[in-house]
């Protein structure tokens, strides 16, 4: 299923939290929502799931306007995170499944499967209050998908979780897009985003800076960042013709490029025939886009695009 957002818009009295934004998630893709505090991600999960209405636009899926029989197929895990605390965690996921029309003897298969995944065996039985933190995200989150929605929505999912169980999310994930299922998902941190979306929208203050693949949006800038590790010194480097700026890493230096062009004449210059240790030319990260993007440089290599763009 395909969901379609186009030109939608919220206002509240004189603030417009979202501002005539289009996107479209083809089917069975992981798609990021990105942007900054405020940017107006969660307004715009709100109005897909109608728990907001749009000042305008229109949401549509499969080619329709979005309907509450179809709203009843989504997956929604909030920000606000919250689940019954005296409930049991495996009562809790059934509950959720059965909520969502599932049969108890149907969920058992899901339930089982997902405890095990995420590491709560041993908290099958326990009151979901008793749980850590990062527990209770997890049990939440199975809820979310619990009954298999053709489509997910996930609000910053990653948030509070440790590097173990980012881990496992990041697994759920792509186990889910294997199965088919369409998830939205949005985060501030994004190398996640980087590693499991194939395609993504930039929110800034409500507007969409980018919408659109992932490749393409590395590609606009090409392959500009480039590693070397060989005998010449910073100085040396950042006097070479194409260079914007440069920094000393701890065992290379890292260069911006004015251009991906000039890649081979400095090739020339450091190797000038021998062998050298490193030279990798790479696009810039989600991370240095999104900030170049919104305006707010920080680190080396944006501050030497920002020269020359
Ligand atoms: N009910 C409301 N009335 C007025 N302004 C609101 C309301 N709800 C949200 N806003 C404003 O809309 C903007 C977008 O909020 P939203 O929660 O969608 O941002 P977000 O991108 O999800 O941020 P975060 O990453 O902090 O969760 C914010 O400036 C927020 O203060």
């Amino acid at each position: 299923m395909t969901l379609v957002i186009e030109n939608v818009t919220k206002t509240y009295q004189n603030f417009t939290a979202v501002d005539a934004l289009s996107f479209t998630i083809p089917k069975g893709e992981s798609f990021g929502l990105i942007g900054q505090n405020g940017a107006g991600k969660t307004t715009t999960f709100r109005m897909i799931l109608d728990l907001q209405e749009t000042t305008k636009g229109t949401i549509s899926w499969d080619g329709h306007p979005m309907n509450s029989v179809d709203r009843d197929l989504l997956g929604y895990l909030p920000e606000e995170r919250g689940i019954f605390p005296t409930m049991p965690v495996e009562e809790q996921l059934y509950f959720f499944g059965e909520l969502r029309g599932q049969k108890r003897k149907d969920l058992k298969k899901e339930v089982d499967y997902w405890i095990e995944r995420f590491d709560l065996e041993d908290k099958r039985k326990e009151k979901a209050e008793k749980l850590s933190k990062g527990n209770q995200q997890k049990v939440q989150l199975i809820a979310s998908f619990i009954h298999k929605p053709a489509f997910l929505i996930l609000d910053e999912p990653f948030s509070g979780l440790d590097p173990v169980n980012k881990d496992l999310l990041k697994e759920a994930i792509l186990h889910l897009k294997e199965q088919g299922t369409t998830i939205l998902f949005s985060s501030h941190q994004m190398d996640h985003v980087e590693e499991l979306c194939d395609h993504l929208c930039l929110l800034k203050r409500g507007q969409s800076l980018f919408s659109g693949s992932l490749l393409d949006l590395k590609k606009s800038y090409g392959k500009i960042k480039l590693a070397i590790r060989s005998d010449h010194s910073l100085e040396q480097l950042l006097a070479l013709d194409g260079v914007a700026s440069g920094v000393q890493k701890k065992d290379h230096v890292l260069l911006t490029l004015r251009d991906e062009s000039y890649a081979q004449s400095i090739f020339d210059f450091v190797s000038a025939g021998n062998y050298i240790e490193r030279f990798s030319l790479d696009y810039l990260s989600l991370d240095e886009i999104f900030k170049l993007k919104v305006g707010e440089p920080s680190g080396e290599v944006l501050a030497a695009r920002e020269t020359t763009l």
